[in-house]
């Protein structure tokens, strides 16, 4: 299978794992990025069964309205049973690099809401340690040297994603050569310098559950 089947393969999964759970009631946290798009398109089947969905972009908020589902602000939402995103690097503790389309702060915002947070992933995701894929960090836009200095001081090689607005009106570094030990500590360490608006790392808040594509079918992991 290729990776396109592998995504396709894991957002129609993350639909069946969801769908004897949903009720009219329901509301839907979907994430951004071309796996969750085979996800929203999956949903879309679905849409009869529950509410809306909450949305971690612009993007997919487009996207779930194109499908005729309702997107819902999540400040008039008081519960969200589940959020399903993708990830551009996932390890074994289904602690997650996220970020590179730049919606990370919207996404960690949902997943931090959501009570179980479902992780889809094709196989090429898995890791054993985080930081091969250059974390990003979203950034107050006058901070940007600043931060990027600081993060020189943790080991990182930041560069900074040029023309990248995002949806929060931050701009974004990717930090190159990020030598990641311990997910939470690193997540931490770069969310308290000044102007960091958030990083891609997602370790405070893993996911819940890892549905993987793989040329041997989709694999349901919980964290170890
Ligand atoms: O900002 C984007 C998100 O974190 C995405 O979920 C992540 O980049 C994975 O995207 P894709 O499914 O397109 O590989």
């Amino acid at each position: 299978m290729t990776q396109d089947e592998l995504k396709r393969a894991v957002g129609e999964a993350a639909a069946a794992y969801i769908r004897p759970k949903l009720d009219k009631d329901s509301i839907v946290g979907v994430g951004t990025g071309s796996t969750a798009n085979c996800f929203i398109d999956a949903l879309a089947q679905d849409k009869f069964l529950f509410a809306g969905a909450v949305a971690s972009s612009e993007a997919t908020a487009q996207r779930l309205r194109d499908h005729g589902i309702e997107v819902f602000d999540l400040n008039n939402v008081g519960k969200l049973d589940f959020y399903i995103d993708g990830a551009d690097e996932v390890n074994r503790n289904l602690e997650l690099i996220k970020g590179g389309g730049a919606a990370l702060t919207r996404e960690k915002i949902v997943a931090a809401v959501a009570r179980e947070f479902i992780c889809i992933a094709d196989e090429t995701k898995m890791v054993e340690r985080l930081g091969k894929f250059p974390l990003p960090v979203e950034v107050i836009p006058m901070a940007r040297s600043y931060v990027a200095r600081e993060l020189v001081k943790l080991g990182g090689n930041p560069v900074y994603r040029e023309g990248v607005v995002t949806d929060n009106g931050g701009q974004i570094l990717d930090v190159y050569d990020l030598f990641v030990d311990s997910a939470i500590g690193m997540e931490n360490r770069i969310n308290h310098i000044t102007g960091v608006i958030t990083n891609g790392l997602f370790a405070r808040r893993a996911a819940d559950v890892l549905l993987l594509g793989t040329q041997k079918g989709v694999r349901t992991l919980t964290a170890k």
